[in-house]
């Protein structure tokens, strides 16, 4: 069996190297002639899956794509020539959750303006929407949801309106889907005149897909507008954003919010889980074994922790300054965008990290936002 595999997948040899022969690709440059002999097809989100990739191939048994958008598939074409296809739901939710979180942590520390009492919007409260609330809740900190559709779903959740985020929240936090038509359509969601409406100071992160926002519209208001501060993971035109946009943003990356090894890891091994069902055969592995222990055993607190403090925690497992300087360094060289997401692998969860403190109940709420060993 041949299971073409984009090369940015880890632990695929580990996960499918007993299926078949595994073929590496470039994700971003496959071609039609490249697929026209595989029996498994694993993509990222920069393969646009679609008749014109596959049309050549007629023995393809599976499409997986190890991501949570499938913005990239042509689902409909997939489902007309009965190719089994899944995506990887809530694989990389905590990572996104924890980017976001740890993103406001940085800012408030940059602007001396504390986390703690603020309130922050979450647009669109699905898997990584609600993995970012959780992080926030876990800390003290207000969160509306704003999501028309789960709204009308029954979700029990409280909702508000797009309009009340923009009245009240002090940090807006994107978290839908990119969709171009329809009565939610997310397309420049936040297009020039929501951008001006926002209310002073706000913060703003984008780590969904980044037409959600127009980007030139952006770039026009944030050049008159100081007071916003932009945290942005996504970019419209990936992987070559608008230079004059990266400059304006706080912190700047390359669409990596989801990229923790716990969440790649997850995301391969869902489709693994999936071929396995297809092919009728025992999914034997575990998703532990993949990886590796984390560099620092556990830390002692001496006392809970404040804002700052916490922030230092979080930078043991993700000091998202670093991803920041690099892109800063190297997003307009030649395949910057895509070499930077290629050799990302340092990044853990909070989950990686155990903590050690005496008095429990007063950092419960350590272990709430997903730190290991609290108390122990
Ligand atoms: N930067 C990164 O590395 C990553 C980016 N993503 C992006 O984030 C998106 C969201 O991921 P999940 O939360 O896992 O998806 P999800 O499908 O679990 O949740 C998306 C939510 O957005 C809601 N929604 C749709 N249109 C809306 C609108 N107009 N206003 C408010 N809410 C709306 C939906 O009802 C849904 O509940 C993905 O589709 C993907 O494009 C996901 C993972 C990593
Ligand atoms: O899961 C998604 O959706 C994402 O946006 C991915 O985290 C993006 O990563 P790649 O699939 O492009 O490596």
């Amino acid at each position: 069996m041949k299971i073409l595999v984009d090369e940015n997948m880890p632990y695929v040899e580990p996960l499918f190297g007993d299926l078949g022969d595994i073929i590496p690709v470039n994700g971003r440059t496959l071609t039609a002639e490249q697929v026209r002999e595989a029996d498994v097809l694993l993509v990222r989100s920069v393969t646009k899956v679609n008749a014109e990739l596959l049309s050549g191939n007629n023995k393809l048994k599976f499409v997986g794509s190890a991501t949570i958008g499938t913005d990239h598939v042509d689902l409909t074409y997939l489902a007309e020539r009965n190719i089994p296809f899944s995506n990887a739901p809530g694989c990389n939710a905590t990572a996104v959750g924890e980017f976001a979180f740890i993103a406001m942590l940085e800012l408030a520390q940059r602007f001396n303006s504390p986390l703690k009492g603020k309130v922050v919007g979450i647009v669109g409260a699905g898997n990584t929407g609600t993995a970012t609330a959780k992080c926030l809740q876990a800390y003290g900190i207000k969160v509306l949801l704003n999501d028309p559709i789960k709204a009308a779903e029954g979700d029990p959740r409280s909702f508000v309106s797009l309009d009340t985020i923009m009245a009240q929240a002090d940090i807006i936090s994107l978290h839908v889907p990119i969709t171009r038509t329809g009565e939610h359509k997310t397309k420049h969601l936040f297009d020039e005149a929501r951008l001006k409406a926002l209310k002073p100071n706000t913060w703003l992160v984008n780590c969904c897909r980044g037409d959600v926002i127009d980007n030139q519209a952006l770039i026009k208001v944030k050049q008159q507008r100081d007071d916003l501060k932009l945290v942005l993971d996504v970019w419209e035109g990936e992987p070559t954003p608008l230079p004059e946009l990266v400059p304006l943003a706080e912190f700047a990356t390359p669409h990596i919010a989801g990229y923790s090894l716990e969440g790649k890891a997850r995301g391969t091994f869902m489709l693994y889980q999936n071929l396995c069902q297809l092919l009728n055969i025992t999914a034997d592995k575990s998703l532990l074994d993949l990886l590796p222990t984390f560099n620092i055993k556990a830390v002692e607190l001496a006392t809970a922790p404040n804002e700052k403090a916490l922030l230092q925690l979080a930078r043991f497992v993700y000091d998202l300054r670093d991803d920041d300087k690099m892109f800063r360094n190297t997003f307009l060289n030649e395949n910057g965008f895509d070499t930077m997401r290629k050799n990302h692998q340092h990044r853990r969860e909070f989950s990686a990290l155990a903590l050690a403190y005496d008095g429990q109940s007063e950092v419960d709420w350590l272990s709430n936002l997903g730190f290991s060993g609290v108390g122990q």
